[in-house]
């Protein structure tokens, strides 16, 4: 069984501080929704972590999107233990109540993730179980890899676990290549998985996010 992870923490810095819930300028729909409605599509189960209100000042836009979130999806939400650590910790918080085999890890400003694509990553679940991986995660021509768009089975979280304890005793963040460096990887073609590569369009900034309308 295959379940996902949507990350929907961090700073966002480069957009004044909002990314998930910032309406797309093509559908008018928050940015996080675009990858919460493939899931909803797809049938696939999800867990969303969402920065925690509890380590904000002025919280109360942030509980009314996270609550809008929660009754449209219906699905479980939690949130960050430790503000501002990166995606590791959104990952352990999410993979702590995830059902399933297999986690679909994906951030929320990936907004054209592709069905086609996840279920061309899900089909290299057989050959990682036989082969005995851990994780599945597309990799570029170039070296670059995609860890926040793959796959990590459920056993990969006492490994995490380990990480996440380092981090909030050094109060230091961790890159996420910590983890993968950890595991027993299996790297898959990042073009087999999406010949367009359209999916691993990230939105940073302000202009990446204006460029949405031109993308469609
Ligand atoms: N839950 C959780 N998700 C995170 C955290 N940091 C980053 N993410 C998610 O990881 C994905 C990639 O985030 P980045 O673009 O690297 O970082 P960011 O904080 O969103 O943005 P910048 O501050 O501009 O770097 C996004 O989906 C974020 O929501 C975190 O501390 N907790």
């Amino acid at each position: 069984m295959i379940s996902a992870i949507i990350l929907s923490g961090g700073k966002a810095s480069r957009m004044g501080g909002e990314k998930s819930f910032r309406k797309t300028p093509d559908e008018n729909k928050y940015l996080i929704e675009k990858v919460a409605d493939i899931l909803l599509d797809m049938d696939l189960p999800f867990v969303t972590v969402f920065k925690n209100p509890k380590f904000m000042n002025d919280n109360s836009e942030e509980i009314e999107k996270q609550t809008y979130f929660k009754n449209k999806y219906r699905q479980p939400i939690t949130w960050d233990t430790i503000a501002g650590k990166g995606p590791l910790i959104g990952i352990y918080e999410g993979m702590k109540i995830s059902k399933g085999d297999w986690i679909l890890v994906l951030p929320c400003d990936m907004p054209y993730i592709s069905k086609n694509a996840i279920e061309k990553l899900i089909s290299k679940v057989e050959l990682a179980e036989k082969g005995g991986y851990d994780c599945i995660v597309p990799k570029h021509k170039n070296g670059f890899i995609e860890p926040l768009f793959s796959l990590y089975h459920i056993s990969s979280i006492k490994k995490l676990e380990n990480i996440v304890n380092e981090i909030k005793e050094s109060g230091k963040s961790a890159p996420i290549r910590l983890l993968i460096d950890s595991l027993n990887p299996l790297y898959v073609d990042a073009h087999e998985i999406d010949i367009n590569q359209k999916t691993y369009v990230n939105i940073n900034t302000f202009e990446d996010f204006e460029s949405l309308k031109k993308l469609k």
